[in-house]
């Protein structure tokens, strides 16, 4: 059915300004003022501003991990997103050493199919490079539309792979047209400092911390951004969490190189301390890479301000306390390591950045969806809008206020890592292609009717022209 959103401001990563929306077939048909349309349904979004749907680039739903498998799948997960203002989110999906690619990539379509509520794409996991990887790299991007790759410099002995991998997947990258994404932290000193931590018997939540101090990260990330200049390829660093990693970033760009930065709302508002609350309470702020000292928060908002970081991911990947982080009660390295973050990403941005003067209204938007659309393939069908891309919509309240609360969240965890932290504005109604999946605060959509999207290839738009290039 036609819809015809009524008096709203429309915000892009460029403009603001009043204008209707036509929405036929699940597109944007029209923009401009005073539109009507015979047999539209008229959405009224008068106080409202209209942005593009976030894109969470950075999700882990029902995924094995720490010996336990997150928490919210592509249901609860996708369902929360929508709460929040997302309507695209980017899975990771993990590789087996020694297995095909495929049989991952089908698992993760068994567990996404079903289950989402709004659109959905993947990340693939590299953990070795030979010749069965090279082979199978050019049909992942061509059949299944996985355009970005990802690397884990860290969790020695499970995930993280060794220079070569991460030096011949970025040459693979710019060869075939993907983006290597890394988990930028030395898992060899992680390894050596954990264990020289429990050795001494330094068991509590905040040696996860202290094991991982802001220097490894941003050794790997320096050493990523080299090796990225060396193959001249491109590189996108996933979680940022300090200003280490921050410098070699920002010094990559200033060189030339083709590097981008992802932060988190966690290392924006959280600090370290939460690691030290008693009673293991500090255990569900244990991340990887860990909440820091306070003043990165700092260099952390000017990076998202002049440009040297790009993007927001939520890195949803939650656990519950009990039970699940309960697993590392005695030993910090048992706690699986992640958060419940995906409901609340847009809004914290919107709230701790926008309200405050941190960052502008349209670097909001380009922040939480519309860079990251293109970085990742998927512009401009989504994360903009304009005639022809997808009625993904948010409908946003810039002046209702309210405190954040597992009481009141729709993640399948039972604890919120920001519990009690009042914000400003929230996501009043959500569009899914043109169909309302959250109304008026209620969620009214169905599982299964989230799409998989196959991504263009980097640099490319998302159109049936696929080969023209984008400016980023
Ligand atoms: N970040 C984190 O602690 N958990 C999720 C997995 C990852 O992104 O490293
Ligand atoms: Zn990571
Ligand atoms: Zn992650």
């Amino acid at each position: 059915m036609k819809k015809l959103i009524k008096n709203g401001t429309v915000v892009t990563a460029s403009e603001t300004y009043e204008a209707d929306l036509l929405i036929e077939d699940g597109k944007i048909a029209a923009i401009g003022s005073n539109l009507s349309a015979n047999g539209a349904e008229t959405v009224d979004a008068k106080g409202c501003y209209v942005f593009p749907g976030g894109i969470d680039p950075h999700t882990h739903l029902e995924m094995p991990f720490g010996g336990t498998v997150s928490k919210d799948d592509f249901e609860s997960g996708t369902i929360a997103a929508a709460y929040g203002g997302t309507t695209t989110v980017i899975d990771f999906c993990l590789t087996k050493k020694g297995e095909p690619m495929q049989s991952s990539i089908d698992e993760w379509h068994a567990k996404s199919k079903d289950k989402a509520v709004i659109d959905y794409g993947f990340h693939l996991m590299i953990g070795e490079i030979n010749d069965d990887v090279l082979q199978e790299i050019p049909r992942v991007i061509s059949d299944e539309g996985i355009t970005s790759f990802k690397v884990f410099m860290a969790y020695k002995n499970v995930f993280q792979a060794d220079d070569e991998t991460l030096f011949r997947t970025l040459v693979t990258a710019k060869e075939l047209g993907g983006l290597v994404m890394v988990h930028a932290e030395n898992g060899d000193v992680i390894d050596y400092l954990t264990k020289q931590a429990i050795e001494k018997g330094q068991t509590d939540p905040i040696y996860h911390a202290l094991t991982r101090p802001p220097e490894v990260e941003g050794e790997a990330t320096g050493r990523a951004a080299q090796l990225t200049g060396l193959a001249d390829s491109q590189l996108y660093v996933v979680h940022v969490s300090c200003s280490d990693a921050v410098e070699k970033i920002a010094e990559a760009r200033r060189k030339g190189f083709d590097v981008w930065g992802e932060t988190c709302p966690q290392y924006l508002v959280l600090d370290q301390t939460a690691l030290e609350k008693p009673n293991f309470e500090g255990a569900k702020y244990v991340w990887s890479p860990p909440l820091r000292e306070k003043h990165h928060q700092d260099v952390l908002w000017n990076a998202l301000k002049n440009g040297d970081l790009q993007t927001l991911g939520s890195d949803q990947c939650s656990f519950d306390f009990k039970g699940q982080k309960e697993l590392g009660r005695g030993d910090f390295t048992k706690i699986p390591n992640g958060g419940p973050i995906i409901e609340d990403r847009v809004s914290i941005l919107y709230s701790e950045g926008v309200t405050k003067g941190r960052i502008s209204l349209n670097q909001f938007v380009d922040i939480t969806s519309t860079r990251i659309a293109k970085l990742f393939g998927l512009y401009p069908q989504k994360g903009t809008i304009a005639i022809g891309a997808d009625a993904d919509l948010v409908l946003f309240d810039p002046t209702v206020e309210r405190t954040i609360s597992a009481d009141t969240h729709h993640m399948a965890v039972d604890y919120n890592a920001f519990e009690g932290m009042k914000v400003t504005g929230e996501a009043v109604s959500v569009l899914s292609r043109g169909e309302f999946v959250i109304r008026d605060k209620q969620f009214v959509g169905s599982p299964g009717t989230g799409k998989y999207v196959k991504r263009a290839k980097y640099g490319q738009t998302l159109t049936a022209n696929a080969d023209e290039v984008i400016s980023k």
